[in-house]
This record gives structure tokens, sequence and C-alpha cells, in this order.
């Protein structure tokens, strides 16, 4: 069976807690030409400022989907493609691993599994706002996070495996170990893309690169470049 990130490259994260630069619209970040939108971040998330930029983008041919950071802020919006839901595989409380997610399968009568994949993520910058609030052991070794990726995949049939160093550069070893271990998923890099060498350098491991501040940061031509490079790597 086939998923929609088999066919990625490229996925633009926008978090609804961050300005966009001025003069620079939701529409224009749509029209990069990246392949899918997650919205969302670890800090500031409400139901109302992530239906704010899921709104926003709903307008534009680009798949979309909501990455909640806990229970209480998953939108039901149609112009969801889907939920993209973290699980933190070096987390150091069980909250972020298992404890989120049964919450919101005891609170949610109606989930909508159709429309719902895990993200395995490993979480690698421990400066991190990710990596402070779920206690993420960040101290390990590119046979580390290998093995993570393998556990992800192997033990717990995850679909996606996501290398997260958001915020800083990642270690590009530490990313191929990653690449070669994973098999059958979709490993996903993100942190500190910046310019089309920094995305070609990590997209020649990694099936999808995520950019995430450079939209906020710098806006839609540096994006653009980022998308050039995950296509033609
Ligand atoms: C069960 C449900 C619905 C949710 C739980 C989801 C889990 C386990 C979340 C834990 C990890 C998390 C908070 C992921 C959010 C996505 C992410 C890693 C965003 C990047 O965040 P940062 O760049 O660290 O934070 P800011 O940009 O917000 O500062
Ligand atoms: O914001 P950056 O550093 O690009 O990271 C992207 C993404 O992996 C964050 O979850
Ligand atoms: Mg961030």
């Amino acid at each position: 069976m086939t998923a929609p990130w088999d066919d990625w490259n490229h996925v633009l994260k926008l978090d609804p807690d961050k300005e966009l630069p001025d003069g620079i619209t939701y529409g224009d970040l749509c029209a990069t030409g990246t392949d899918a939108i997650e919205v969302g971040g670890t800090m500031g998330m409400t139901e109302e400022n992530m239906t704010a930029v899921i709104e926003a983008c709903a307008e534009h041919d680009v798949p979309l989907y909501q990455e909640p950071s806990n229970p209480s802020v998953v939108v039901d919006n149609d112009a969801l493609e889907g939920y993209l839901v973290p699980t933190v595989f070096n987390a150091g409380s069980p909250f972020w691993i298992t404890e989120a997610h049964k919450e919101w399968v005891r609170l949610d009568e109606d989930l909508d599994w159709e429309r719902t994949t895990l993200e395995a993520y490993i979480v690698m910058n421990p400066e991190a706002d990710v990596a402070e609030l779920t206690e993420a052991n960040c101290d390990l070794a590119a046979d580390d996070v290998a093995a993570y990726a393998t556990v992800a995949e192997r033990m717990f049939g995850q679909e996606i495996v996501y290398v997260e160093y958001s915020g800083t550069y990642g270690d590009v070893d530490v990313v191929a170990a990653a690449g070669e271990a994973v098999d059958e998923a979709t490993l996903f890099y993100g942190g500190g893309i910046h310019d089309y060498d920094s995305a070609y350098a990590m997209a020649q491991h990694a099936d999808v690169v995520v950019v995430g501040d450079l939209a906020h940061d710098e806006g839609v031509e540096a994006v653009r470049q980022t998308v050039e490079a995950a296509n033609d790597a």
C-alpha cells in the first residue's frame, strides 16, 4: 500500500505561534512547490491559532496536515488531509511516547483512524523546545539513532521515522545512518535547513526534508530553493 509521503521530497512546517515575514502570505508559501504543509509547533499552540493557519492555507492547492503537539489542540477541519501525530522514541517521560496518545483515545470518541498516522520522532537538539518539553535523551551516537529507526520500523511498525534537529542543522552522518537503517519507512529530516546546499545534503539521506523556521525568518525565495534541492537530490 502506498502512502502520500512515499512520493514527497519536501514538507513545509508552519508554526501558528510565529509570524510570517512582512509582505508574505500563506498563499505565497503554499505556492513554493512543497509537497505538503504540516501545521504545528511545540510552544504556544491553541485550537484558535492552529485553525487560523489551516484556514489560511485551505484555499491553496497543497496537501495540508495538522501535527498536534498535544490532544487538546487537535482540530476537526475538512481542509485537513490528515493528522501526523508525533511520538518521541527517546523521550524521558512516557507521556510523550504513549500516554498523550492514550489520553487522546480516551477522550476522543470519534477518532479519525483513516486520516491519522504517527511519526516516530528521534529528537536530537537538546536546546529545542521539543527536547526540553519531552525530556529527550539527545546524547545519541549515529548507531543509537540507526537502532531507534530500526526499532520504530521493525518492532513498532512505524511508517514515518523523523530525525528532528529543530532549530539547528544536524549531523549528516547521523541522518545517513538512519537512512541506511530504514527500509520501508519514510525518513523525515528536519532542522536548520536554510538554503539549497543544506537541503541537498540532508536529502541525500532522508526521503523527506522538513523546513520550518526559514519560512518565518526568510520567506518564499529561500524556501523555494530548498524545494528545488529536495527534488534534485
Ligand atoms: C497524542 C497527540 C494528539 C499529541 C501528542 C504528540 C506528542 C507526543 C508531541 C511531542 C512532541 C512535540 C511537541 C511535537 C510537535 C512538533 C515539533 C517537534 C515541533 C518543533 O518544535 P520546536 O521547534 O522545538 O518548538 P517551537 O518552534 O514551537 O519553539
Ligand atoms: O524549524 P527548523 O529548524 O527548520 O526545523 C524544522 C522542523 O523539523 C521542526 O519541527
Ligand atoms: Mg521550531
